[in-house]
C-alpha cells in the first residue's frame, strides 16, 4: 500500500516511520506548501519518498493520509477526493466549516473519493457511532490542559492563566463554537461531534487546570444503549508537546487496517 503523506511535521514524521517498518507500506511521496519542499526536502534526510507540491505529481497512491492540520484539508481535500482518492485525515475540526465540509461532499460525489476522519487523540468514538444508531440523549466532551496548553488560545482573556488557584472553565458551549474559537485545540471536540449528534448538539467544556500533568480528554455520552464514560489522559509525541502521540498511532492504525485481512471495527 503506497501512502500519500500531507504535511511533513511531527505527526507525518511518526507516521512515515511506522509505515517504513512494514513490507506492505511504503511512502508514495510528502505533499508540501508550495515553496517550502526545499526545505521540506532537507527535514527529509534518510527519507527515500520525494517530496512533492501538487497531487498530479504522484502516480500509484493507494490512499492520502492528512497530517497537516486544517490548511492541509483546504488545500488538497477536494482535489484528492475529485481523483478518486481516500482520504484518512486528523483534521476533523476544518469540517466545522460548512462550506468546507459541503465542497468535500460534492467532491467525493463527482469523483467518488471518500474522506474518513482517524480518531485522533481519543477513542470511545467507535461506540459513540454505533450508540448513535439507537439514538443520543446526551453527548458531553470536555478537555482539561495545564495552562500552558492554552497559551495562544482564547482562554487568554478570559482566566489569567499564571495565575490560577485550581481548575477553570474558560470555555461552555457547541462543538461547532468551539471548533471557530479554538481551531487548534478542537479536533477531538469535532471527532466526537462527527462520530455522534453533530456539531450543534454536542456540548463542549475546556479547562485550564495547574494540577494537570497531561492532556486530558473525556467523552461522556447517555441514551438508548446505557451510559459512556471514556477518560484519556494523552501523552505529547516527543517532537511536538501540542500533539497527543496517540493521534499519530490512530492514523497509522486506520491506514494500516485498510490491508488487514480480519480486522476490529
Ligand atoms: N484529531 C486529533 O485528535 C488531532 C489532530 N491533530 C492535527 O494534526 C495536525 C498535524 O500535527 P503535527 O504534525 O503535530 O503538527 P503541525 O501542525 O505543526 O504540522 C503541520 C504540518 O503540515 C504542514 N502543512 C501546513 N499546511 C499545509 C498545506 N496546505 N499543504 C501541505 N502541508 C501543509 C506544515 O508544514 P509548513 O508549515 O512547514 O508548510 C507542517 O509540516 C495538527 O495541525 C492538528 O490539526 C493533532 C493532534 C490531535
Ligand atoms: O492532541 C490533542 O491533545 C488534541 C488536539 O490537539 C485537538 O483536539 O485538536
Amino acid at each position: 500500500m503506497r501512502v500519500l503523506i500531507i504535511g511533513r511535521g511531527p505527526i507525518a514524521r511518526y507516521v512515515a516511520a511506522r509505515l517504513g517498518e512494514r513490507a506492505e507500506t511504503s511512502v508514495a511521496a510528502f505533499l508540501v506548501r508550495p515553496g517550502t519542499a526545499g526545505e521540506a526536502a532537507s527535514l527529509a534526510l534518510g527519507d527515500v519518498a520525494p517530496v512533492v507540491e501538487s497531487r498530479e505529481a504522484v502516480d500509484g497512491v493507494d490512499v492520502v493520509a492528512d497530517c497537516a492540520g486544517g490548511a492541509g484539508l483546504v488545500a488538497h481535500g477536494a482535489g484528492c477526493l475529485a481523483r478518486g482518492d481516500v482520504v484518512v485525515t486528523l483534521s476533523a475540526a476544518a469540517l466545522a466549516d460548512p462550506l468546507l465540509e459541503a465542497r468535500l461532499r460534492e467532491a467525493a460525489a463527482a469523483g467518488g473519493g471518500r474522506l474518513r476522519i482517524a480518531a485522533g487523540a481519543i477513542g470511545a468514538v467507535d461506540a459513540l457511532a454505533a450508540a448513535a444508531v439507537g439514538g443520543l440523549d446526551m453527548v458531553r466532551y470536555t478537555g482539561v490542559k495545564p495552562p500552558a496548553g492554552w497559551r495562544g488560545s482564547p482562554a487568554e482573556s478570559v482566566l489569567d492563566l499564571d495565575r490560577l488557584a485550581g481548575p477553570a472553565v474558560h470555555f461552555e458551549g457547541s462543538a461547532r463554537e468551539a471548533a471557530r474559537r479554538y481551531p487548534k485545540n478542537a479536533n477531538v471536540a469535532a471527532t466526537i461531534a462527527l462520530a455522534g449528534v453533530g456539531f450543534e448538539a454536542t456540548a463542549v467544556r475546556l479547562v485550564a487546570d495547574p494540577a494537570a500533568t497531561a492532556n486530558t480528554h473525556r467523552l461522556e455520552a447517555e441514551g438508548a444503549f446505557g451510559r459512556l464514560d471514556a477518560c484519556f489522559a494523552a501523552r505529547p509525541l516527543p517532537d511536538n508537546p501540542r500533539s497527543s502521540a496517540l493521534a499519530a498511532m490512530s492514523m497509522v492504525r486506520a491506514l494500516t487496517d485498510r490491508t488487514a485481512a480480519i480486522r476490529v471495527v
